[in-house]
């Protein structure tokens, strides 16, 4: 059987490692804050796809611990990548694989750096989780996770193969043949309801939507990000601002993660999900007075929180 390791075992980790080892698949947890809750009481999901409790749970606190995997699936926040050097050589032999569930940019390039291109996958997770407490998962909503190969193979993808494991863990997933347009298409949404949450002073999209202005605010930035990505190359249907926001409706008082990294004090993923793209879509001579705007309430309100 293949080994996998969960890096980041928060609410996305948590989840999706969880209903992975339900369906029979050898995971093991890195494991920080809840490591002592997690081995008492195992994972518990509370999900629209069904609750689920994961007990006993191959725990670890260090990556050494855990050894050599064949798959190493990173959901931490982005801004622990500084970490990967450290972290990832003891997961690794010379085949592991690995599959990135962050949101934002730049995230395949750092492992690419590590283990070389052709053995990064990204994977974007319509969905939402918020861990409520330790080892305790609420899903509320959607679930598709569309995961690609970072480097098209020439024969064989990887990601295909992936999308069939997590299908039969009761994960809705699909394979992208682009995972760059995919990256692109996630971030009409983070863009502007995780930035805007952050930029009002942390408030959830329901808010967001009720208000006409900041409704506004969040068409504009999509169409922005769409310019973005078609400078890129990545054609994504401007039909979809309509979609989303619809979508997101229906989510209610939906706290986006990065508004809760906000409001409870933590890094948010910044350079991820706002400073990348942007310093990408400048590069592709687009033209993005929208995001660049929003961005710069976010610096404005993370140097007032300090
Ligand atoms: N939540 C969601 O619905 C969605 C999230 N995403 C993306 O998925 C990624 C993960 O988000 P999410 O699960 O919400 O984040 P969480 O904050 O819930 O989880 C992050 C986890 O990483 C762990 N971690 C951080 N640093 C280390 C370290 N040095 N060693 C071990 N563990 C560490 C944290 O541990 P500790 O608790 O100890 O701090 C925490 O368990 C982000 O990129 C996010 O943008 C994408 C789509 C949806
Ligand atoms: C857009 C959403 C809710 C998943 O669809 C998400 O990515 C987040 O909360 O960060």
């Amino acid at each position: 059987m293949k080994r996998i390791a969960i890096v980041g075992a928060g609410a996305v980790g948590l989840y999706y490692g969880a209903r992975l080892a339900l369906n029979g698949e050898d995971v093991s947890f890195l494991l920080r804050s809840d490591y002592e809750a997690v081995e008492e009481q195992g994972i518990r999901l509370e999900s629209v796809h069904g609750d689920a409790v994961l007990k006993p749970v191959k725990a670890f606190r260090t990556a050494e611990e855990i050894g050599p995997v064949d798959l190493i699936i990173v959901a931490w926040k982005a801004t622990a990548n500084d970490l990967f050097e450290s972290v990832l050589p003891p997961l690794c032999h010379e085949e592991t694989q690995l599959l990135t569930l962050q949101n934002g940019l730049g995230n395949c390039e750092r492992l690419a750096e590590i283990v070389g291109p052709e053995r990064v996958m990204g994977g974007l997770c319509f969905v939402c989780l918020n861990r409520l407490s330790e080892g305790f998962v609420k899903h509320t909503a959607g679930g598709k996770v569309t995961i690609g190969d970072w480097l098209a193979p020439p024969a064989g993808s990887k990601a295909e193969e992936l999308v069939r494991r997590f299908k039969s863990a009761n994960i809705p997933a699909e394979f992208s043949d682009d995972l760059k347009t995919a990256q692109w298409r996630k971030l009409v949404w983070n863009t502007p309801f995780n930035g805007l949450s952050i930029a009002e002073g942390g408030v959830t999209t329901d808010r967001l939507l009720a208000d006409p202005e900041t409704k506004s605010e969040i068409r504009a930035v999509m169409g922005d990000v769409i310019r973005a990505a078609r400078a890129l190359g990545c054609e994504i249907d401007p039909a979809v601002v309509d979609f989303e926001i619809d979508r997101t409706k229906g989510m209610d008082a939906y706290r986006p993660s990065s508004m809760i990294d906000y409001v409870e004090g933590r890094e948010v993923e910044f350079d991820a999900i706002w400073a990348e793209p942007l310093r990408q879509a400048k590069l592709a001579g687009a033209d993005v007075p929208h995001m660049e705007a929003l961005a710069s309430r976010i610096q404005e309100r993370l140097r007032e929180r300090r």
